[in-house]
């Protein structure tokens, strides 16, 4: 369990972290988001006593991270992928580590078995891809078997195997009992990751909720109906209080009411329908929606069709 109370960082005039609680459960996935600079990283490095809260505090099972007898048997994190010495090979790292941690020597052989790299644990690790320095990340984080883990955009970067793979990895740890808790910037990813969202943007909480009701929240969009009745339905639909756009093809666009609604409120009149479907905007779409008004550099298309940062 991570509980971040009040939390706050700031850099000289920058507010990076701004007042921030929330809660991260056991057992499940939370995907931590936010846009670029939102300041997940700061709050991951907090999380792990690397930067002191300016305000506020977080704690790790009931814990600061500073006050944890051993911080690598509670809670391990994947920040810095390529964070290992070139010339080590793979396992000569996780020895150095774990001897350098009071950790016993015997899990390493484990860990690098459980993220795969048995065949190539005898290798230097500074020639490793990026697939490869990802498993050994994450195998440095499982050294002390901790019940709280954290991965700081552990896909980026990666290959669709290799994104599968670390996503099926969080969701066993998960299942374990552990409490996982990985940031990303994509909520097209988290979708097929995470079951909990911890959504953030310039430094504040925008929602904590479950991934399905978020979804679905920021994608409830509208209804495209088309009827050769179209100005009567219309007028119906005003008059219970929903808003009603024409489109140029004749269609009318019902915010505000489920298609079951407006198919109920049709037949009441009369009216013949030719077409009722439901609108859903896509979850990039929702999200930039969602965090619009707290991303630090927006992307403009002009009219030239060239992007530029405003
Ligand atoms: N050491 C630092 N000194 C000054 N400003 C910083 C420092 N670290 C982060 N910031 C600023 O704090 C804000 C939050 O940054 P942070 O890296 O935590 O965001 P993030 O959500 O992790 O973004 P990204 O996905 O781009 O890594 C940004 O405005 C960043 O420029």
């Amino acid at each position: 369990m991570i509980e971040a109370i009040g939390l706050t960082k700031r850099y000289g005039k920058t507010v990076a972290v701004d007042d921030l609680s929330f809660t991260v459960a056991p057992g499940r996935v939370t995907g931590f988001l936010g846009p670029n600079g939102a300041g997940k990283s700061t709050t991951m490095r907090m999380m792990l006593g690397l930067d002191r809260p300016t305000a506020g505090k977080v704690l790790i099972d009931g814990k600061p991270y500073a006050s944890l007898d051993r911080p690598l048997r509670t809670v391990g994190a994947l920040l810095d992928a390529k964070w290992v010495h070139p010339n080590r090979s793979a396992k000569a790292h996780l020895e150095w580590l774990a001897k350098s941690n009071g950790l016993p020597a015997r899990r390493v052989d484990d860990v690098i078995d459980m993220v795969g790299l048995t065949k190539v644990a005898k290798r230097r690790a500074g020639g490793f891809s990026l697939g490869m320095s990802q498993r050994l990340g994450i195998a440095g984080a499982l050294l002390g078997d901790p019940k709280v883990l954290l991965f700081d955009e552990p896909v980026n970067g990666l290959d669709p195997e290799g994104i599968l793979w670390i996503r099926r990895f969080m969701q066993n740890l998960a299942a374990e009992g552990r409490t996982v808790l990985v940031s990303s910037h994509l909520l097209s990813e988290m979708a097929v990751t995470a079951q909990d969202l911890v959504v953030i943007g310039r430094g504040r909480l925008i929602s904590q909720t479950s991934t399905e009701r978020f979804i679905q929240e920021a994608t409830e969009n509208s209804v495209r109906v088309r009827s050769p009745h179209a100005d009567k339905l219309g007028a119906m639909l005003v008059d219970k209080g929903f808003t009603v756009r024409n489109g140029e093809d004749g269609a009318l666009t019902v915010s505000g009411a489920g298609s079951d609604q407006i198919g109920d409120i049709a037949a009441s009149g009369g009216v013949v329908l030719h077409e009722l479907s439901p609108q859903h905007g896509s979850l990039e779409q929702a999200f930039m929606q969602l965090t619009g008004e707290s991303v630090e550099y927006h992307a403009e298309l002009v009219e030239t069709g060239e992007v530029t940062a405003r």
